[in-house]
């Protein structure tokens, strides 16, 4: 197996595509979203969170559609969009609580993840996913709860994940230079955004990711090795 080496002072992690496999986030946390969000919109109208993220929905689409056909829309496209990011949080919530399902990990990524914490080295997760949601996928997560693995969550509040900006705020935020991390995604524009922000990076692939020359990539987390830094 080839090994790449790296020395970061902290690692951060996308999840959809990257620790988790993307084709069960679509069959089962969105396919729950389908099922569920007009009956959950209907019963929460009054709510003045609901109808924030309605509003924005309208906003941000510039269409007089129904919101919720709007939002049911960008769910079909994966589409990141804060609004749908917002609402899932909500009724996933009510998900995991009946136990209609649970988060998944990749078996490499769960225990490469378990020996860095146990290392020291401080794992954050950048996700479009609401902080909300990131942190409910791993509190009722088929592993068991594994929020202890992570020092802090970043969503698109920070700004969105192929922006370059976002990359340097969370570097801020953390209190590391933007060298000092290293990021994880499946996904090109975020490493592209990544690197311009001088973050080193690592393509993951999974399922049927496609390759990208651009990048340093690996198939699993245990291709990966983490010397200490200047930590
Ligand atoms: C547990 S977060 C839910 C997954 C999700 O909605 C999403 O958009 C994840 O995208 P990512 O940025 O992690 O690829
Ligand atoms: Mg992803």
């Amino acid at each position: 197996m080839t090994q790449l080496t790296f020395s970061p002072d902290v690692v951060l992690l996308d999840i959809e595509g990257t620790i988790s496999s993307q084709p069960y986030v679509i069959e089962v946390l969105y396919g729950y979203l389908r099922r569920h969000m007009p009956a959950y919109v209907a019963a929460h109208r009054d709510d003045p969170v609901i109808q924030k993220i309605l509003a924005d929905t309208v906003v941000l689409s510039g269409s007089d559609a129904d919101p919720v056909e709007t939002l049911l829309g960008w769910l079909a496209e994966d589409r990141k969009a804060p609004p749908l990011k917002k609402i899932q949080g909500l009724i996933w919530e009510n998900g995991y609580a009946e136990g209609a399902f649970k988060g998944h990990i990749y078996a490499d990524a769960l225990a490469v993840l378990k020996r860095w914490h146990a290392a020291g080295i401080p794992l954050y997760i950048f996700s479009s996913g609401s902080i909300q949601s990131q942190v409910q996928f791993f509190q009722f997560n088929r592993a068991g709860d594994l929020r202890f693995l992570f020092k802090g969550h970043f969503d698109t509040d920070t700004g969105a994940k192929v922006e370059t900006a976002s990359y340097g705020k969370i570097a801020e935020a953390i209190g590391v230079a933007p060298e000092r991390l290293l990021f994880f995604s499946d996904n090109p524009r975020e490493l592209v955004a990544a690197t311009a922000a001088g973050v080193p990076n690592v393509h993951v692939l999974r399922e049927d990711t496609p390759p990208d020359a651009r990048f340093a990539e690996i198939r699993s987390f245990e291709e990966v090795e983490l010397t200490p830094g200047a930590r």
